[in-house]
């Protein structure tokens, strides 16, 4: 009989960029009634913050000395996310092109993954939580019960983007997602990778319902 219940439990997903974390760990999250964590916000909001303090994107060190500074805070419902920097919503600023382009090089510095770790785990507690990212089944959270890798081919992974952004270039889009993947997968600290004990799934021929339907389907047998 296992020890882990649903009021405990820790659901990592991982996966590259657009292959379908958040919605797919919102929708578990929200069948459960366990909270969500979407960790690539926090660090879309440090990059927000170094924008805004005009901190010099290509130098490390600048970013590192800047990286304990923000007050960064997650809300964990999965229906209604949010996330602030120092009191300021920048839910909607996070997800623009100047955040988008910065932000993989800004999670490469160390002194970031540190600072933003420590809140991860922080917010993790004593689980009951879906928690998606890069490194979550890897670093954040190794002893996760359940842990989920998730992908889908490129050409996918960019039309559903294009589509979601109401029709802009699948090709350009398709190109942003890989050069992220690269800098993400290729990095020293806690770079994208498959974790040890992951369900792979490949999401390119299901709905999003399907996938919804097969996570929740792993962590009712963790927990029976
Ligand atoms: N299985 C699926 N079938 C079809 N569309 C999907 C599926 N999963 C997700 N989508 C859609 O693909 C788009 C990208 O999904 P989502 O934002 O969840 O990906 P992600 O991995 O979290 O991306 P990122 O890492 O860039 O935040 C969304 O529009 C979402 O509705
Ligand atoms: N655990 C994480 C989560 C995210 N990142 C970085 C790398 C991504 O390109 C970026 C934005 O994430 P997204 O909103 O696309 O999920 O944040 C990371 O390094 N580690």
């Amino acid at each position: 009989m296992s020890s882990t219940t649903l009021a405990t439990i820790v659901v990592a997903m991982d996966g590259p960029s657009g292959s379908g974390k958040s919605s797919t760990s919102r929708g578990v999250a929200d069948r459960l009634g366990l909270r969500y964590l979407d960790t690539g916000a926090m660090f879309r909001a440090m990059t927000w913050f170094m924008l805004e303090q005009g901190v010099d994107l290509t130098d490390p060190a600048a970013i590192a000395e800047q990286a304990g500074k923000p007050d960064i805070v997650s809300g964990t419902d999965p229906l209604a996310p949010t996330i602030t920097v120092d009191g300021t919503d920048v839910a909607e600023a996070i997800r623009g092109e100047a955040v988008t382009g910065a932000v993989s090089p800004v999670s490469a510095v160390p002194e970031v993954r540190a600072r933003l770790l420590q809140l991860q785990r922080d917010i993790i507690g004593a689980g009951g939580i879906v928690v998606e990212g890069r490194d979550i089944g890897s670093v954040v959270a190794p002893d996760a019960p359940v842990k989920v890798y998730m992908t889908a081919d490129p050409a996918a992974r960019a039309a559903r983007r294009a589509l979601e952004e109401g029709g802009s270039d699948a090709a350009a889009v398709e190109a942003s997602l890989l050069a992220r993947d690269k800098i993400d997968s290729s990095r020293a600290t806690a770079p994208l990778t498959m974790p040890d004990g992951a369900h792979h799934i490949d999401t390119t021929p299901y709905s999003l319902d399907e996938v919804i339907g097969q996570v929740v389907a792993l962590v009712e047998a963790a927990v029976r």
